[in-house]
């Protein structure tokens, strides 16, 4: 099938160079010349696992340009998938989204096109992307479109970090159309995906355990609210199990058992119930927002999600006040953050603990230094004021320090030969910001090993 993607970020890169590989001819379309260029040449703007791997196999099928007329007419489904961040007031920043199905409309020509949202949009965005579709068709062709496209939302549940497999090897893909041909294209579209027919990748095998996948066909705000729900629900379970922690960590218990003792019941389930620092990301905290800013606007208040923000911003408080409590003063205190991006095997950096971590050190007068082993070049261009902290090495990062922080779970930090580094210490100080490394082995070396429940 003919496929258009607009936006080549974390999402429409994925969804391009995975269709393109399952056989689909997909043309890219970014506004960005930078980005369309170092994409032609086989080189990713964004740090995902096996990408460049897959960029290279489905290369035949796939172009990059910003020129939606290379791409609009003729195809069978354009999917929209630009970004939508967060305005100060909580609801997203739709610019983007107008301005690209505005392109959409005007180059939309020839058959039927379905015309999906991919990016995380607000409830009823479906109904206001028709519309500009059609506003926009008829300021081009001079007449109103008759049936030439349709509006679905197919909502993404990629988690960066793990794109590519969470695209090929989906828990479910959610459809929402109230459109039986747009259905049946998207059915096509998805096929080899949802009987998982196709040839897996060598580098990512299929899941041994994996079924065929299961699609959820619904109206467009069902499936709009499915993709704010998912997010809200999966930032509610860290934030519990956060809160849990503090009190554990007051009663003297131990929150990793809690989270085994109570992910082992199959109602709660184990994941998303790692302790810690607490979630970043683009998402969880925007789509938190928008989700609260829509009931507001039906004059509801949302109060478990609205709680499940706070205890995040608690937890990166945490850091700093278990510091405190530990090292008393802060002011002219060296202090080391392992990892900056907002989790492992990514570079993205928005809404990353680290930085407000850091930056709440600075205002106690700390001397921070700062490391990522992916995500520096990234952190020198977005925090250019942060960047003279930046340490290129470990050595640099541990030496002479007052404690160092585990922050983002890179298996690098983990893997550390932590043996080498507490010599280099003023104070072996390790506050385990993400309760991933061994206390025991850690003490055993000399190290004074903290968790951020007060443990
Ligand atoms: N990042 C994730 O893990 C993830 C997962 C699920 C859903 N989402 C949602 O998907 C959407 C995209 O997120 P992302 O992280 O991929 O964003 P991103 O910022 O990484 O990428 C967006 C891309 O769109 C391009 N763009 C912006 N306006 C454009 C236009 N008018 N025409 C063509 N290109 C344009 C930008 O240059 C950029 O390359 C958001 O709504 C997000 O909430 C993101
Ligand atoms: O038990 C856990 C799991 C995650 N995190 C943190 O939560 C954040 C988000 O992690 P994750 O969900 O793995 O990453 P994202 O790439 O942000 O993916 C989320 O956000 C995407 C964007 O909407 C969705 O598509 C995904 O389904 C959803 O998992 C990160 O800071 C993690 O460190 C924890 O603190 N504890």
């Amino acid at each position: 099938m003919r496929v258009c993607v607009a936006g080549t970020g974390y999402v429409g890169l994925t969804t391009g160079v995975s269709l393109a590989y399952l056989g689909h001819d997909v043309v890219c379309v970014d506004h960005d010349p930078d980005k369309v260029e170092s994409l032609r040449s086989g080189r990713p703007p964004i740090y995902e696992p096996h990408m460049d791997a897959l960029l290279a196999e489905a290369s035949e099928r796939l172009t990059f340009t910003t020129d939606y007329a290379e791409g609009v007419p003729g195809a069978d489904v354009v999917f929209i998938a630009v970004q939508t961040p967060s305005l100060p007031d909580g609801n997203p920043d739709l610019r983007y989204l107008r301005s690209a199905a505005d392109s959409v409309g005007r180059c939309v020509a020839g058959g039927f096109t379905v015309v999906v949202n991919k990016s995380t949009v607000p409830i009823g965005s479906g109904n206001w992307v028709d519309a500009i579709l059609r506003e926009a068709f008829e300021s081009q062709h001079g007449r109103r479109p008759a049936g030439e496209f349709s509006v679905a939302s197919n909502p993404e549940f990629l988690r960066e970090g793990q794109a590519i497999f969470d695209t090929l090897y989906p828990d479910r893909i959610v459809i929402g159309s109230d459109n039986p041909r747009s259905l049946d294209v998207l059915n096509r579209l998805y096929r080899v995906i949802l009987n998982q027919t196709f040839t897996p990748p060598t580098f990512l095998p299929r899941p041994a355990e994996l079924g065929a996948v299961p699609m959820v066909s619904t109206d467009l705000a069902s499936a709009e609210l499915i993709k704010y729900a998912a997010n809200a629900f999966l930032a509610t379970k860290i934030s519990f199990i956060n809160e849990i922690g503090v009190v554990a960590g007051k009663v003297g218990a131990d929150v990793m058992q809690v989270a085994r003792g109570i992910g082992l019941d199959a109602r709660i389930g184990p994941r998303f119930l790692e302790p810690g620092v607490g979630w970043g990301g683009s998402c969880f905290g925007k789509d938190t927002a928008a989700l609260i800013t829509t009931a507001g606007d039906y004059h509801h208040e949302m109060p478990i999600v609205s709680a499940a923000r706070t205890v995040n911003q608690q937890q990166r408080r945490a850091v700093v006040d278990r510091l405190l409590q530990e090292l008393r003063i802060l002011k002219g205190r060296r202090i080391g953050l392992l990892g900056l991006a907002f989790k492992p095997d990514t570079d993205d950096l928005r809404d990353a603990p680290a930085v407000d971590v850091a930056r709440q050190l600075i205002a106690h007068g700390a001397r921070v230094s700062l490391h990522d082993p992916v995500a520096g070049e990234r952190f020198r261009r977005e925090q250019p004021d942060l960047a003279p902290r930046l340490c290129d090495t470990l050595d640099e990062v541990f030496d002479d320090s007052d404690a160092v922080v585990l922050v983002t779970k890179w298996s690098q930090y983990l893997d550390l030969d932590w043996e080498k580094y507490v010599g280099l210490m003023r104070e072996p100080v390790v506050l385990d910001g993400r309760h991933a490394l061994d206390r025991g082995r850690l003490e055993r070396m000399g190290y004074r090993y903290l968790s951020i429940t007060g443990a």
